[in-house]
C-alpha cells in the first residue's frame, strides 16, 4: 500500500490556503451573526474536516449537529429529492442554522434540503460550502459563504472522496490517472 501522495497529480488548493480561507469565513460568520446563537449542521461525511475547522474560527456560541443525506431523482424535474439517512438531534425551531458542506456541484442536494429545514421553523437557513463547482449547477441555490470556486474537475481531499478514500488528504487535489485506471 503506497502513501497517498503517490496518487496525486496536482495540488489545487494547499493546506495554508485552506486554513486562511476558513479563518476568513469564520470571521465573516462571527460578524454576521453577532449576538446570535448558531446551529451548525454538517452534512456527513464530506463536511467533517471543514466543519471541524470552521467551528473553531467562529467566536460565537455554536450548537453542533449533523445529518446524512443523499440526493436522488431526476434533476430535470422541478424539485430534486433528498433522502435523510440520519436526521438532526436538535430542534431547530427559531434557531439560526448554517448548513456546512464540502462541495456543491449540481446543487440538487442543497436545493432539496434547504426548504426542509426552513419548514421546520428555523429563524434562518444559510449555506457555508467550501468548494463551489458553479459551472455544473442545475438547481439555483443561494450560497452565502463560499470557500473557493473551482473548475469542473474531479477533486479529492479535505473531505472529498474517491470510492470513500482520500478524504483525509489535507489539500484539495486532482488524482493521478493511474488511480482511475487501476479501478477499472
Ligand atoms: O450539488 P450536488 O450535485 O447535489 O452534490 C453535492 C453533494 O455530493 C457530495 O456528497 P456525497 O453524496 O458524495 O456524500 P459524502 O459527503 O459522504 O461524500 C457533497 O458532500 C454534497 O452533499
Ligand atoms: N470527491 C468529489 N465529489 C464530488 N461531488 C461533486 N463533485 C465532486 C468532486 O470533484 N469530487
Amino acid at each position: 500500500m503506497e502513501n497517498l501522495k503517490h496518487d496525486i497529480k496536482t495540488v489545487l488548493i494547499t493546506r495554508e490556503q485552506i486554513a486562511k480561507r476558513v479563518r476568513e469565513m469564520g470571521q465573516q460568520i462571527t460578524k454576521d451573526y453577532a449576538g446570535k446563537e448558531i446551529v451548525l449542521v454538517g452534512i456527513l461525511k464530506g463536511a467533517m474536516p471543514f466543519l471541524c475547522d470552521l467551528m473553531r474560527e467562529i467566536d460565537l456560541p455554536v450548537i453542533l449537529d449533523t445529518m446524512v443525506v443523499s440526493s436522488y431523482g431526476d434533476a430535470t424535474t422541478s424539485s430534486g429529492l433528498v433522502k435523510i439517512k440520519k436526521d438532526l438531534d436538535s430542534d431547530i425551531r427559531g434557531r439560526h442554522v448554517i448548513v456546512v458542506e464540502d462541495i456543491i456541484d449540481t446543487g440538487i442536494t442543497m436545493a432539496a434540503l434547504t426548504p426542509i429545514l426552513e419548514k421546520r421553523g428555523a429563524a434562518s437557513v444559510e449555506l457555508a460550502i467550501f468548494l463551489d463547482k458553479r459551472e455544473r449547477r442545475e438547481k439555483e441555490v443561494n450560497v452565502k459563504y463560499i470557500g473557493y470556486e473551482i473548475p469542473d474537475k474531479f477533486i479529492v481531499g479535505y473531505g472529498c472522496d474517491y470510492a470513500q478514500k482520500y478524504r483525509n488528504l489535507p489539500e484539495i487535489c486532482e488524482l493521478d490517472n493511474k488511480v482511475f485506471a487501476q479501478a477499472k
